[in-house]
């Protein structure tokens, strides 16, 4: 090819091809391709590859060099498909990335810049052995992200099935997060055989990509997993579903439930994970103080004809924060938190937030002193008011919400929306850029406004800790969760340790608005409750105050944790002396009204034991175990299909025998009644 004439090079995005230098050859040395691969977007993108690196360290799918990150460099002028890839180095310590450490391939996987060696004991650098799987992600499904995960869970799900050829799973709220799918899909997740260098998984996990079009993932056996999306905030997201699943699915395999068993109403079903809630508790505190104080003055108070712009700058500040609107709005404000403390004068403080004239500045204070001082720096006025003590009754506070469907470790209090307390949207964040999505409310909020208003909430919080999910699956047909005789009983409002606590669950919908009627009843039926549980999905928890919210959030997952690990030890939750779960509490947990009978299979004996509480039956060890179903629907003139039959916690099935379920002589059926 004749250097100078070559019009286009497909490294490079056409955009920048006329600035180019005319390239030598189309593989390594393209000067045009080196220098697209030093501008911005692409730092920008390497920064963003090592800052996921860092924090998929720290989740556990990144870790002893293994697993991968990797990135297209956006680009609207260019097609996805010609976009840079920037991919993370082969084994390497992953949490200390830099950008500067990143390799920068071509759309069709040339390497166009190889990151500088280090010196002794670093290995010298490679690309991630991964890269060819990911080229075929970005080829066959268009991807603008893929990360390879070591996650244990991932692996695991792979070994406790080892001759299954894909992960399926139903009924799980998190299964919402995987793109393509609602509540009521099935994922299914092919695995491949794991090989002896990532590089050979090709063939295989290229197959498994063309089979499966609807799914985001190939996990692979004994090994991980390989997740894609379209831009790298779907890559993320669904991989902290994907984790979430293979994570419940371990656990419910621990806690003798089949992840994926067809549910009905009685069965098993999902989780998510948020966790890091006491940051987002202290950004949402935070928020919803500075944003009362912004309402109060400027969208309901005395200022509602200054020009309001939602774009803040919050700059940390000794103890408290200054929130100012730029000049160019004609306004400031500068808010400081109780006890907020600086050395230099208002003045100063001023000038370091970019306001020349103090004028400009409206300053608002809990502190009296402050605000005398502020006043005679100069500004264009000052408010002193007590942060806690609002003019307006709770039931007239305005409310902060975080967003629906974010990243929520990102959170920044100009993210918030801001609501009226009967539920207005008065605050909207402003929107960002590429890959973020519009922003939109919670879908919770209208779960979160009856609490608000029913119960008079100060804060609420709906997690999907795993165990809150984890304890109504467990127990597929109870509509409560009762504990008894645990400490942290003591941390729920209005309860001691003497009190038995007792949480309705409500069941899951397809959409989270859905669940507003149940919801609504559970917290009228339930009036000493402060929580609402939701099968297979997670808990609703509210508080007098945002400190009682998430003190009593700590207290119910720890009493969650404890009733999953109980269940896990053979001990009922349910039952003050932690019989083992056998004996009648279990499937009760009060709920006589869900307990019909218990009975007792006693199998071939001819004394069975005396006891009031039980019915015996005989029956042969290889005969099926529907004959004793049906004898105990006949005896109480029941119809079979209201009723369910648990053996050692798991539904029994009428085809099985006593033989190949290993029963024993005087071992418990237990029989329930659907509602
Ligand atoms: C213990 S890591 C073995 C190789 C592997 O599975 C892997 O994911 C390596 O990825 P890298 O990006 O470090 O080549
Ligand atoms: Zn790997």
């Amino acid at each position: 090819m004749e250097i100078g004439k070559r019009s286009s090079n497909p490294y490079v995005p056409k955009h920048l091809r006329r600035k180019c230098t005319p390239i030598e050859s189309p593989i390594t040395s393209s000067k045009a391709a080196n220098a697209y691969a030093e501008t911005y977007g692409v730092y920008e993108t390497k920064a963003l590859v090592s800052e996921l690196c860092k924090q998929f360290y720290g989740l556990g799918w990144v870790l002893g060099t293994g697993g991968s990150v990797s990135v297209k460099v956006f680009d609207d002028k260019e097609s996805k498909s010609d976009q840079l890839i920037v991919m993370s180095p082969s084994g390497v310590q992953k949490e200390k990335m830099m950008p500067e450490d990143m390799y920068v391939l071509s759309s069709d996987g040339v390497i166009l810049s190889t990151p500088r060696s280090k010196p002794y004991p670093y290995n010298s650098p490679k690309c991630s052995e991964c890269t060819p799987l990911f080229l075929q992600a970005y080829k066959i499904r268009n991807a603008g992200a893929v990360i390879h995960s070591h996650g244990i869970e991932s692996c695991l799900v792979t070994m406790l099935r080892p001759l299954m050829k894909e992960f399926r799973i139903k009924h799980m709220e998190m299964i919402k997060g995987i793109e393509g799918h609602g509540y009521h899909d099935e994922l299914v997740i092919p695995i491949i055989e794991n090989t002896a260098k990532e590089g050979e998984l090709i063939d295989s996990f290229t197959e498994a990509i063309r089979s499966y079009p609807k799914s985001t993932a190939v996990l692979v056996r004994n090994h991980g997993v390989y997740i894609w999306g379209e831009t790298w905030i779907s890559a993320k997201t669904q991989a902290e579903c994907y984790h979430y699943l293979f994570d419940a699915a371990v656990k419910l395999h621990q806690l003798g439930l089949d992840w994926s068993s067809t549910p009905g109403n009685d069965t098993i079903c999902n989780v998510n994970t948020v966790r890091g809630l006491s940051e987002n508790l202290q950004t949402g505190v935070r928020t919803l103080l500075m944003s009362h104080v912004l309402m109060i003055f400027f969208v309901l108070g005395p200022f509602t004809n200054w020009s309001v712009c939602s774009v803040l700058r919050d700059i940390h500040y000794n103890y408290g924060y200054l929130m100012m609107y730029p000049k160019l709005f004609r306004c400031g404000m500068l808010l400081a938190l109780r006890n907020a403390k600086d050395r230099r004068s208002f003045k100063e403080i001023f000038l370091t937030v970019g306001v020349d004239n103090p004028a400009d500045i409206l300053y608002v204070t809990d502190n009296l002193e402050e605000a005398n001082d502020a006043e005679a720096a100069g500004t264009g006025g000052s408010v002193s008011i007590e942060v806690h003590d609002f003019t307006k009754s709770k039931s007239d506070q305005l409310i902060v919400m975080s967003p629906s469907g974010v990243q929520k470790e990102r959170m920044v209090p100009e993210d918030m929306y801001v609501l009226s307390s009967n539920g207005v949207v008065l605050l909207t964040p402003l929107p960002k850029p590429y890959p973020y999505k519009f922003p939109k409310c919670s879908e919770c909020t209208p779960l979160f406004l009856q609490a608000y208003k029913i119960r008079k909430a100060g804060a609420v919080i709906y997690s999907h800790g795993i165990e809150a999910c984890l304890v109504t699956m467990i127990r597929p047909l109870m509509k409560e969760f009762r504990i008894t005789h645990m400490e942290m009983i003591k941390g729920i409002e209005g309860h001691g340790y003497h009190d038995e606590l007792v949480i309705p669950i409500i069941e899951n919908t397809a959409k989270e608005g859905e669940l507003i009627d149940s919801f609504t009843e559970a917290i009228k039926s339930y009036p000493r409750s402060t929580a609402v549980l939701v099968r297979n999905h997670g808990v609703y928890i509210w508080g007098e105050t945002w400190i009682s919210a998430k003190t009593q959030a700590e207290c119910y997952h720890y009493l969650f944790d404890a009733a999953v690990k109980l269940h896990q030890l053979g001990l009922d939750w349910s039952t003050p002396n932690r019989v083992p779960i056998c004996n009648a509490n279990t499937v009760c947990g009060n709920s006589q009204r869900n307990v019909q009978k218990r009975f007792h299979s006693s199998i071939d004996t001819t004394d069975p034991p005396q006891d009031g509480n039980k019915e015996f039956f005989r029956i042969k060890r290889n005969t099926q175990l529907k004959k004793l179903m049906n004898d105990y629907c006949d005896r109480h003139s029941v119809e079979y299909n209201s009723l369910v039959f648990l053996f050692d916690g798991r539904r029994l099935r009428g085809d099985r025998t006593p033989d190949e379920l290993e029963m024993e002589d005087g071992d418990e059926i237990d029989v329930l009644k659907h509602q």
